[in-house]
């Protein structure tokens, strides 16, 4: 991974530019300085990845099944549910985005911030970096707690997508970056993702009086929209904005 942040950027520019939103090479964002990263779209789709990684390790590189793991959580919180009737469904109705990040070190004795505090919009993130902490997790009482990169882990992150098919069942906590000392930080993020045109609608099973619905049924795509607008950006959850009841 490295070795990708090594290209120029222009390079990295003109080969990774997406017009739709955290697709492609995103960075040099004033609040956020430090933060680079760069997605790739329809990751589950091997000739996507393949043309992706050909343009940047021309000599060949390994493929990622990291969709796998997505799906074996899945379908673990479906069934924890006793939802499995909408299993099919809920595996097929997402595509996943594959996001490389990278954090500049700030090298001054401050805490830079490297990527604001939010949720993830999506349906499940899977985590990976370096041997660089940064990562801090929001706890319910508003509490930053920081989490210890491991070697052999994998970050699980429960986004709103999931939250609110499942009726608030789960939780999707607000996560940040915060950037520390005089190394560079690289991470790694899986974003099994609602496909464009698919309406997320709550199960019934999951809506009684204890639990009434929170959310009407939704098109991920068409809230991303929403999310990027300035009533989106300003909102407290721009889900429950969006389409809160
Ligand atoms: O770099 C990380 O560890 C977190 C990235 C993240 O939260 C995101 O891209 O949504
Ligand atoms: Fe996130």
């Amino acid at each position: 991974m490295e070795e990708l942040f090594e290209l120029p950027l222009e390079t990295k520019l003109r080969n990774a530019y997406s017009n739709k939103p955290s697709r492609g090479y995103v960075g040099q964002h004033p609040l956020i300085p430090v933060y680079e990263s760069l997605g790739i779209d329809d990751a589950h789709v091997p000739e996507s990845v393949e043309s992706f990684t050909n343009t940047l390790w021309p000599q060949g590189n390994s493929s990622f099944r990291l969709s796998e793991l997505d799906k074996i959580v899945r379908k673990m919180i479906v069934e924890s549910f006793d939802l499995e009737k909408y299993m099919d469904e809920h595996i097929s109705s997402t595509n996943y985005l594959l996001r490389f990040m990278k954090y500049d070190s700030p090298n001054t004795p401050d805490a830079k911030l490297g990527l604001s505090p939010h949720t993830d919009n999506n349906t499940v993130t899977i985590l990976h970096q370096n041997q660089v902490e940064g990562l801090e997790v929001q706890t319910k009482d508003g509490r930053w707690i920081n989490i210890q990169p491991s070697p052999t882990s994998f970050i699980v992150i429960i986004g709103e997508a999931l939250r609110a098919w499942l009726n608030g069942r789960l939780y999707s906590p607000r996560h940040r970056v915060m950037m520390y000392g005089n190394e560079t930080r690289y991470s790694l993020g899986l974003f099994s993702t609602p496909k464009s045109g698919y309406v997320i609608q709550t199960p019934k099973e999951m809506v009684d009086e204890k639990h009434p619905l929170l959310f009407k049924p939704y098109d991920h795509e068409e809230f991303m929209s929403f999310y990027y607008t300035e009533a989106g950006q300003r909102a407290p959850s721009a889900l429950q904005a969006y389409c809160g009841i």
